[in-house]
């Protein structure tokens, strides 16, 4: 029996792990919950479960995991306020079922040097896949890592007739049903940039070595290209209980988890180049990736702060991306060594520099 923390309960996620442990309730056991605010859905959830630890807000979810003895702890929460709980999990030295892919962006090798190996276990459908994958090989053998991206709604649209997209149509995704902000990332292409960065601190492959290429059935989740010029692809319908049954129990499957691919139908898998004129948000990612210091943080931290004004109706779709590029560009890094109070402070200054120019548009 693995006993599971979970955090972010309410979200897209959270509620897709309970529906993993629902149905497999002899190997997984809920011992933890926390959400943001949604304490009518948490107190229902706890009640189901029989779970007696619960938490509201990031600090009492930092505390949770500090607290409650479990063998997983799954971060489904949103955006960069991850970053406590995860940093909580790892030096607790709990398995660390990671989707919240912000908190290991934004604090990088924080994140990285105080996990132990195998302590992080990826759930971001990419980055599962190329953890499934790279078991076909040693770690000198891989040449490459392809992530594979829907294109979100607006694939094949150009720069100009996206000026006056709406937020229910950025949020039209094809392929995935999440929340708000990773689906709004996705018609920007800013997840992808991000999952770009997260797959760099995964795997420690360079940046000139991660590809992304455009797959609008979102069936192959990602692809590992090794030096014998094989190429392994994870390949199963877009289900997240997929990834996140792998994350709470690594490396073992949890049988009929998710339905097969149907042989018996024709189909098709695509696959096209990516159009950067329309979507600079990938070209962008790798930029600051490779800056590294508090760069990545500054970029999630003006994308965060866009995103919410674009929902808002205070910016445009292409405000957004224009928004991170110009807070990101102006940005000096400090000279210091980077720790959790600077990072903090970078992250403030993004928000404010997002917002002033947000004010202007
Ligand atoms: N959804 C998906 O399929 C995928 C998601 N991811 C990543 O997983 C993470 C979660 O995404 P998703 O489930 O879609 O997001 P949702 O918006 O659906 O859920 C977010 C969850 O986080 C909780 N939360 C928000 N703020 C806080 C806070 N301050 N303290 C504690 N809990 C908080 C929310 O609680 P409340 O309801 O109370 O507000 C909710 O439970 C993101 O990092 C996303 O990028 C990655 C791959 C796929
Ligand atoms: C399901 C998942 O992992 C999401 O992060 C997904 O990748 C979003 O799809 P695209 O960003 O490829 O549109
Ligand atoms: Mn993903």
């Amino acid at each position: 029996m693995r006993s599971v923390i979970i955090l972010g309960s309410t979200g897209s996620i959270g509620t897709q792990a309970l529906d993993v442990i629902r149905a497999n309730p002899r190997r997984f056991e809920v011992v933890g919950l926390a959400v943001g605010s949604n304490r009518a859905t948490l107190e229902a959830q706890a009640a189901e479960f029989g779970v007696e630890n619960t938490a509201v807000g990031i600090d009492e979810a930092v505390q949770l995991v500090r607290d409650v003895d479990a063998d997983v702890v799954l971060n489904g929460i949103t955006g960069s306020v991850g970053l406590g709980p995860t940093l909580a999990t790892l030096e607790r030295g709990t398995t660390l079922a990671l989707a919240n892919k912000e908190s290991l962006i934004v604090g990088g090798d924080l994140v990285t040097r105080r996990a132990a190996p195998g302590q992080i276990v990826p759930v971001d459908s990419e980055h599962s896949a190329i953890a499934q994958a790279l078991r076909s090989g040693t770690e000198d053998e891989v040449r490459r890592l392809v992530l594979t991206a829907s294109g979100g709604p607006f694939r094949g649209r150009s720069r100009e007739s996206l000026v006056d997209v709406t937020p229910a149509e950025a949020l039209a995704h094809p392929t995935w049903d999440m929340g708000l902000v990773v689906t709004t990332n996705s018609a920007t292409l800013v997840n992808k940039g991000l999952e770009v960065i997260e797959a760099h601190l995964l795997f420690d492959v360079p940046y000139d070595r991660i590809d992304v290429t455009v797959h609008p059935q979102s069936i192959v989740h990602s692809m590992v290209e090794f030096v014998d010029g094989s190429t392994i692809a994870q390949a199963s319908p877009p289900d997240m209980r997929l990834p996140i049954s792998l994350g709470l129990d690594w490396p073992n499957r949890v049988a009929a988890v998710g339905r097969p691919l149907d042989w018996t139908v024709a189909s098709s898998w695509t696959f096209e180049p990516l159009d950067h004129s329309a979507f600079p948000a990938i070209a962008l990612a790798k930029q600051v990736g490779r800056a590294g210091g508090d760069y990545p943080a500054v970029f999630n931290a003006a994308n965060e702060e866009a995103v919410a004004a674009f929902h808002a109706g205070r910016i445009g779709f292409l405000d957004i991306v224009d928004t991170v590029q110009a807070v990101v560009e102006a940005h000096e890094s400090p000279e210091r060594e980077l720790t959790l109070a600077s990072l903090a402070e970078s992250e403030r200054a993004a928000r404010a520099a997002a917002n002033a120019r947000i004010a202007k548009a």
